[in-house]
């Protein structure tokens, strides 16, 4: 991999893409929330608007992926001062990680204090459908088994500590929440709790792969999120993670089933709505 896509960043880095974020915006968010794929709708929740394009933002990538439109959305969803991420960087795209993870500790010297993720992901449970919203319990960082970690290197003790505790990644109170909004909502026959695993992408999964993450005791499989996350609790964020199941990873050589991203696009249109609903009664309740 060449420097380039491997550069880190200083503090005084993400302080000056932060203070130009609020010189710009005028605004101090508490909640950010990063849009899967097919997901950026939920922006479209907020009141009173500002949006800013990636592309005019100091230091920040620009999305690449079909279904990440590529700006910030600041405003107030049910009254909370939130920035929503429509399109977030993934380490296919050629990223390096921390890269990937830069607008999360941007996040955190704006204010926000809680992060919510979502991401489209391939079901592993047998026991998921497509179009199950899974809350995110735990996760399992596969590239960090052979290294690929975003706090690796130097650690700026500004942020967190050099050895962060990941047992408790996913604030359980906010699951609880969630469980409990779901069922006002009249979501919870489609509502899920489950390990998420990220992989580094862009091939969807072989057969033998998805078995092997199975029997690891994985229920969702993608190629996102763990990466914001550790950096999100490296530096006190409280976190908070859906997967939406967009497609189910084929696990049977018979099977005629092909993963495509076009069906995991068709599935966030579906449920797009209910899962926005959930967020938004959610943000109600924090
Ligand atoms: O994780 P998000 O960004 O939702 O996107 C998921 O959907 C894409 C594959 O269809 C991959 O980028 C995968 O990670
Ligand atoms: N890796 C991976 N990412 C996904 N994103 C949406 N569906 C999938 C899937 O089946 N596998």
């Amino acid at each position: 991999m060449s420097s380039a896509n491997e550069r880190s960043y200083t503090y005084e880095d993400y302080k000056e893409t932060a203070d130009w974020l609020l010189n710009r915006s005028g605004q101090k968010p508490k909640v950010a929330i990063i849009c899967g794929s097919g997901l950026g709708g939920l922006a479209d929740l907020l009141e009173n608007k500002t949006v800013i394009p990636y592309k005019d933002i100091p230091r920040f990538p620009q999305s690449t992926v079909h279904g990440h439109a590529g700006q910030l959305v600041f405003g107030q969803l049910k009254g909370k001062p939130c920035v929503c991420m429509q399109g977030r960087f993934h380490y296919y795209e050629g990223y390096g990680i921390a890269t990937v993870t830069y607008p999360v500790r941007v996040f955190h010297l704006l204010g926000v204090e809680t992060l919510i993720v979502t991401n489209a992901a391939g079901g592993l449970n047998p026991d998921f459908n497509v179009g199950d919203i899974m809350l995110i319990k735990d996760h399992v960082n596969m590239p960090g088994f052979s290294g690929v970690n975003p706090l690796r290197g130097h650690n700026e003790e500004r942020f967190g500590t050099r050895f962060p505790c990941m047992s408790d990644a996913y604030d359980r109170e906010m699951i609880r929440l969630a469980t409990e909004t779901a069922v006002e909502q009249g979501c919870s026959s489609f509502l899920q709790q489950g390990v998420y695993c990220n992989l580094g992408g862009p091939c969807f999964e072989t057969i033998a792969e998805c078995k092997m993450l199975q029997s690891l005791g994985v229920d969702a499989v993608g190629m996102s999120t763990v990466p914001e996350v550790i950096v999100a609790r490296h530096c006190g964020l409280r976190v908070f993670g859906l997967s939406l199941i967009t497609n189910k990873a084929v696990v049977d050589y018979s099977s005629e089933q092909r993963a495509n991203h076009e069906e995991v696009l068709e599935t966030t249109r579906k449920r797009a709505l209910a899962l926005q609903g959930l967020v938004s009664s959610l943000l109600a309740k924090i």
